[in-house]
């Protein structure tokens, strides 16, 4: 086999069980990805230098299609369900001799990479890929080792990425063609039949939250973070789509990470190297910092280009509502270089309600904290997973459960001792639909949900009036410096009161239903969390 690049002394593709490949590019630079994508015609350059490039049939991760291997390890461990699917190990190893052989006659590109800014909880990563800028969405999204680890590199963990090759689900136990495997013996994660780059970047993310927590008593969370000057940080914890990336992009603070982060006894720090940014809609005016971190070195994926012109087209939904950018971090100017700060003063818990029932910003008590932390709430509207069209009320455990391999009571319990122990202020903050749901009101305005932040940051909100909601009885603020007072209340922004009343009703319900799975785990602290459906509506 030809080979190419900086390769590691200690450890090659044998070791992975590929025997053969035609080529093997080892650790190419974002310049050298760039030529290569463009020579195999994966993509092609904007006119700020980044690469657009298109993922295929699947432009969002497909989480049914997400296995584990249940073998010793994990049989015992793993919170088996509707969201870690099992998968044999013989299965596994017969796809991967597959995956393996596929590859003799293929060009490969091989990254060697970290997941992990704590030195002491960094995980040593390597993937193969077939295609190039896949590999360059890896160079952006995991930490870069120094040349010196390269050459001195050894993984501990791998990934083999092959959108080309598609399983047989009658042969290989998946449910269809695509699928990713993660194998926690093997240390390796098969992903095929799928062209969706979030998966490599998931797919590692959930193997730290299975070693962090359960080896290294480390959290794990679904979370962006940043810090201001003071050494304050903050984290903001929500599903797809409610602002973890756009509101973590803060020019008054640095910014320590956008979607995964750790929380030791000593630390935050992020797990990434880079940011993976939705683009739909994206403007200048209201997110400068990601508008300008996408040039050289930056990838579009699934966007399209203005007519005429090498422009991207960013309201442009033609390929999927989930068009999104990766960038290295340091694509933004005020990123912190080492990614690692002190323990957070200020959590956040982002929620894009989009039936326009939860108040824009409050404040939680310690057992709402834990109740809203376990119920993991959002709508879903179109967006980052396949097949949703309608926004539908959705429940995710830790605002991740489909990246945790544990039970969520593990998580909760560390959190909530953790937020004791420090003291930590939680607030909710609803960045959907504000004067009635989805259909009826708007999303609430960016400058507001910004400046509610900045406030709570700030100090600003701890003297102020606050008012129970009547449902959810989480504590809202009645003024915020630059937002307009009738915003804070969401009962004030509909017309039809009764409406709204019934709204938050429902909505109380359906926490109510979906919070009875944990209710073996909750204590009296917790269950007063939880919203009280009121009588007269
Ligand atoms: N008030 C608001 N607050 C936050 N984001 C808003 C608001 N109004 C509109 N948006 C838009 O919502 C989207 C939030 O997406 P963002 O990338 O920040 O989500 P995320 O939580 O990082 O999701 P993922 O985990 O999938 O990366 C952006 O497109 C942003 O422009
Ligand atoms: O993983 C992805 O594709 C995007 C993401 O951050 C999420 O869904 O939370
Ligand atoms: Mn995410």
């Amino acid at each position: 086999m030809q080979e190419f690049g900086l390769k590691s002394s200690k450890s090659g593709l044998e070791d992975l069980g590929i025997k053969q490949v035609k080529e093997a590019h080892w650790n190419l630079s974002p310049a050298e990805l760039t030529e290569e994508a463009v020579k195999n015609g994966e993509g092609t350059i904007t006119d700020t230098g980044a690469l657009m490039a298109d993922t295929g049939e699947f432009t969002g991760r497909s989480p049914q299609d997400k296995f584990t291997v249940k073998d010793e390890k994990t049989q015992d461990t793993v919170w088996w369900g509707d969201i870690n699917f099992p998968i044999s190990s013989e299965n596994f190893d017969a796809l991967h001799q597959k995956m393996a052989a596929f590859l003799a006659d293929k060009k490969v590109y091989v990254r060697d990479m970290h997941a992990g800014a704590h030195s002491k909880y960094r995980l040593n990563v390597r993937v193969v890929n077939t295609q190039a800028w896949h590999n360059m969405f890896c160079y952006n999204m995991f930490l870069r080792p120094t040349e010196e680890e390269y050459k001195n590199f050894q993984p501990n963990f791998t990934i083999i990425n092959i959108p080309e090759f598609k399983a047989n689900p009658a042969e290989d136990g998946t449910r269809q063609e695509n699928f990713t495997i993660v194998n926690f013996t093997k240390r390796m994660i098969l992903i095929g039949g799928t062209g969706y780059a979030g998966e490599m970047k998931k797919g590692i993310f959930s193997v730290l939250n299975y070693t962090l927590p359960h080896e290294e008593g480390v959290l794990s969370m679904h979370c962006s973070a940043n810090v201001g000057e003071k050494g304050d940080t903050a984290v903001f914890f929500g599903l797809s789509g409610t602002g973890k990336t756009t509101l973590s992009a803060d020019p008054n603070r640095g910014l320590i990470g956008d979607d995964e982060h750790g929380w030791s006894d000593d630390k935050v720090f992020n797990f990434e190297g880079g940011c993976y940014a939705k683009v739909i809609d994206l403007t200048r005016e209201k997110e400068p910092q990601i508008y300008d971190a996408i040039r050289f070195g930056a990838i579009v994926e699934n966007t399209r280009f203005q007519e005429g012109s090498r422009s991207v087209n960013y309201e442009d939904a033609s390929v999927t509502q989930n068009t999104r950018t990766s960038y290295p971090i340091h694509h933004i100017d005020n990123a912190l270089p080492q990614s690692i700060a002190e323990p957070p003063k200020n959590i956040f818990f982002l929620t894009a309600d989009a039936f326009g029932v939860l108040p824009p910003v409050s404040k939680l008590t310690p057992g709402q904290a834990m109740y809203h932390f376990i119920s993991g709430y959002t709508a879903k509207v179109a967006g980052t997973e396949v097949g949703i069209k309608d926004p539908v009320p959705s429940f995710s455990a830790c605002f991740g459960a489909a990246f945790l391999p544990l039970h969520p009571t593990k998580y909760a319990e560390m959190l909530g001792k953790k937020m004791k122990e420090q003291n930590v202020n939680v607030w909710l903050i609803n960045t959907g639909w504000t004067g009635g749901p989805f259909g009826v009101g708007a999303r609430m305005k960016l400058p507001y949900t910004r400046a509610m932040i900045t406030a709570a940051l700030n100090g600003e909100l701890d003297n102020v009036d606050y008012v129970q909601h009547n449902i959810f009885g989480v504590s809202m603020p009645t003024t915020c410096p630059n937002v307009p007072d009738e915003v804070l209340s969401p009962r004030n922004t509909w017309k039809d009161k009764e409406a709204y009343d019934a709204k938050a009703n429902h909505l109380a319900s359906e926490f109510v239903k979906n919070f009875a799975q944990y209710a073996d785990f909750a204590n009296e602290e917790i269950m007063a969390g939880a919203p009280k459906a009121s009588a007269d509506a």
